[in-house]
């Protein structure tokens, strides 16, 4: 089964077959017909792709309804530590965050619903982040909640002390402080 549940809900790691032979491995990294053996329906309309080098950290981010998106994310080279903070309001785990590994040789990736605030630092020299989104990027509805929160006490797994983020990322406020919340639906 390539899909393996967390403690959050909806919050899924996906590990599809890879095919390995003496001239390097192939695998699908999406098929849509996978998720929906799993009752897994998502309308992907929006591929991003993101190169970062040491040290960066980007996110915690979010977009407001109506753009809130789905993501599934990958790592095509090097590693990063995946972070997510659920901001569904009713949900068990609101305001609890989850990390894990993704690099391009572990080849696992994590599907987020909506409702979560999502970030990464790069943790190898370089890397390249790719993911598929459920709804357009919309400027306007960006939100996100800042990444050094104490109560998050997200381990990035970088020193923090020269850390790389944009200016908007530098600004976030704690969770505590976040005036958006998301609906949970089971
Ligand atoms: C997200 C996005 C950005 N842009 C433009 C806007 C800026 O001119 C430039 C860099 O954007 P930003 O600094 O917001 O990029 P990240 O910091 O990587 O933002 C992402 O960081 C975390 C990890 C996320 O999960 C989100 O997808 C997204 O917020 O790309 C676009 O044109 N389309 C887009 O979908």
């Amino acid at each position: 089964m390539p899909f393996t549940k967390t403690q959050f809900p909806g919050l899924l790691i996906f590990e599809p077959k890879v095919f390995g032979d003496n001239r390097g491995y192939f695998f699908e990294s999406y098929n849509q017909k996978v998720f929906l053996e799993e009752k897994i329906e998502i309308d992907f309309v929006q591929d991003n792709q993101a190169s970062s080098t040491f040290g960066v950290i980007r996110g915690l981010h979010y977009q407001l309804e109506p753009y809130t998106q789905t993501k599934l994310i990958r790592v095509l080279s090097g590693s990063i530590i995946d972070a997510v903070v659920d901001l569904r309001k009713n949900s068990p785990t609101y305001g609890k965050a989850y990390t894990i590994e993704l690099s391009a040789e572990n080849k696992k990736q994590l599907l987020v619903p909506r409702g979560f605030a999502h970030g990464y630092s790069v943790i190898s020299e370089t890397a390249e982040v790719f993911y598929k989104c459920d709804a357009f990027y919309n400027k306007e509805s960006e939100g996100g909640v800042a990444w050094n929160d104490p109560l998050l006490n997200i381990d990035w797994r970088i020193p923090t002390e020269n850390v790389k983020v944009s200016e908007k990322d530098s600004i976030y406020p704690s969770l505590e402080n976040c005036k958006h919340n998301f609906e949970f639906n089971g």
